[in-house]
């Protein structure tokens, strides 16, 4: 069975309570299949800040070098509002993922059947949503120069750019062809073709690329009009890309369709080297500390690590299929008691997920999917 080396950065705020959840479900994962799951973890973020003087120290860009994998948790928090720009711990994030080459965010969107009620929109609106935002993770205005802000003539102004080189639309344009091809074959590309040159390259990027895929289908949407489809009728989509702003905004509004925030897991899949997995939200800094935070983000990251960078397909099924049973049976932190069931901490959830990947045989799931 296999060994493999996990870098885990927890960073902020409730980022250290729901990666040590998902580290505990991973353990499980270890035990159950006989894997030996290696966890070495590193500083970032407000964390790194304080205990390095800088959001992404060398040493654990080194470490996640040296992994197979990465599982992170998020950044951020009042503490550090107040930092200059570059002490920032937003920064380490954005650092990370430029130095890992993490150019293509895969952010699933999955309405569970017993969470519809968890949603602030109908249940029968939201009752099946499955599609995936495919956001472009390394380019576009959180990147562009120059950035900051200037006085010029006694006045003081701020600049942010927007730049997109064609390869860096073209290669996550694929990615979400790619994807499309082996589900329900729709692309849609959402920008800003009306106002952004960016968006207008990415809009003559996307057709040529289509062409590649003739049985995938294509269509473009006005960001602001996506805004509004998502949540007038969100089952028209199926793979969604667009870029890096467009699609880290689109994704925390999608995430309503699923009940919380807390239930959307992302995988950043690197061009080059060892990818990284993170729940979409940030530190909560809220609720951080009170054993109240939906580990079920930070688990399905790892369950999407097992299947994307190790091809663990069984245990990520496993993972997955431990979270549906959790949430059937009626478990619920507190972000999902819309939907009624019984509230737990973060702790009681890990552990019931946990329990549930010791217990799992494929007789299990081939039962819930069947009965
Ligand atoms: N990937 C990352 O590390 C991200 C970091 N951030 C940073 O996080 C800090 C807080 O940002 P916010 O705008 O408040 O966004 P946030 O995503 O941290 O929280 C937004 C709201 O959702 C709730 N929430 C988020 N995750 C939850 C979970 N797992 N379970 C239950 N409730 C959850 C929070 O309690 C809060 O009310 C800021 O410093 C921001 O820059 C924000 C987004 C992503
Ligand atoms: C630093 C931010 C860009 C993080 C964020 O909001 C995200 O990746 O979703
Ligand atoms: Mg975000």
């Amino acid at each position: 069975m296999g060994n493999y080396r996990i870098a885990v950065l927890p960073g902020d705020g409730i980022g250290q309570e729901v990666t040590a959840g998902a580290v505990e479900v991973l353990k499980a994962v270890g035990v159950r299949f006989g894997h030996e799951f290696t966890f070495e973890y590193g500083w970032i973020g407000g964390a790194a800040i304080d205990e390095a003087g800088t959001p992404l120290p060398e040493e654990t860009l080194r470490l996640c070098r040296e992994s197979d994998a990465v599982l992170l948790g998020a950044v951020g928090g009042p503490k550090w509002d107040g930092n200059p720009p570059h002490l920032r711990p937003e920064k380490g994030l954005l650092a990370i993922r430029k130095q890992l080459d993490l150019y293509a965010n895969l952010r699933p969107v999955v309405c569970y059947d017993c969470l519809a009620s968890a949603s602030p929109l109908k249940p029968d609106l939201v009752q099946g949503v499955d599609f995936v935002i495919v956001r472009e993770l390394t380019g576009g205005i959180y990147f562009g120069q120059p950035s900051g802000r200037v006085v010029e003539n006694g006045e003081e102004k701020a600049v942010d750019t927007l730049l997109y080189k064609k390869e860096e639309i073209e290669r996550i344009v694929r990615m979400a062809f790619t994807l499309a091809r082996g589900r329900k074959k729709k692309v849609t590309s959402v920008d800003k073709a009306n106002v952004l040159s960016s968006s207008r390259l990415w809009r003559e990027v996307a057709e040529e690329v289509a062409e590649q895929f003739p049985d995938v289908e294509l269509e473009h949407m006005l960001v602001d009009n996506a805004a509004m489809q998502l949540i007038r009728a969100p089952k028209q989509f199926d793979v969604i890309v667009t870029e890096n702003m467009f699609g880290d905004i689109l994704s925390d509004e999608a995430s309503m369709l699923s009940g919380s925030l807390g239930m959307l897991p992302s995988a950043s899949l690197s061009a080059s080297g060892p990818s990284l997995y993170e729940p979409v939200h940030g530190s909560a800094p809220d609720i951080a500390g009170m054993n109240k935070a939906n580990p079920i983000a930070a688990i399905l990251s790892a369950a999407m690590m097992l299947r994307l960078s190790f091809g663990l397909t069984a245990e990520a099924e496993a993972v997955e299929h431990a979270v549906r049973q959790a949430l059937d049976q009626g478990l619920r932190t507190a972000d999902l008691a819309p939907s009624g069931g019984r509230i737990v901490s973060t702790n009681e959830m890990v552990e019931e997920i946990k329990t549930a990947v010791l217990d799992y045989t494929a007789i299990a799931q081939i039962m819930t999917v069947y009965a």
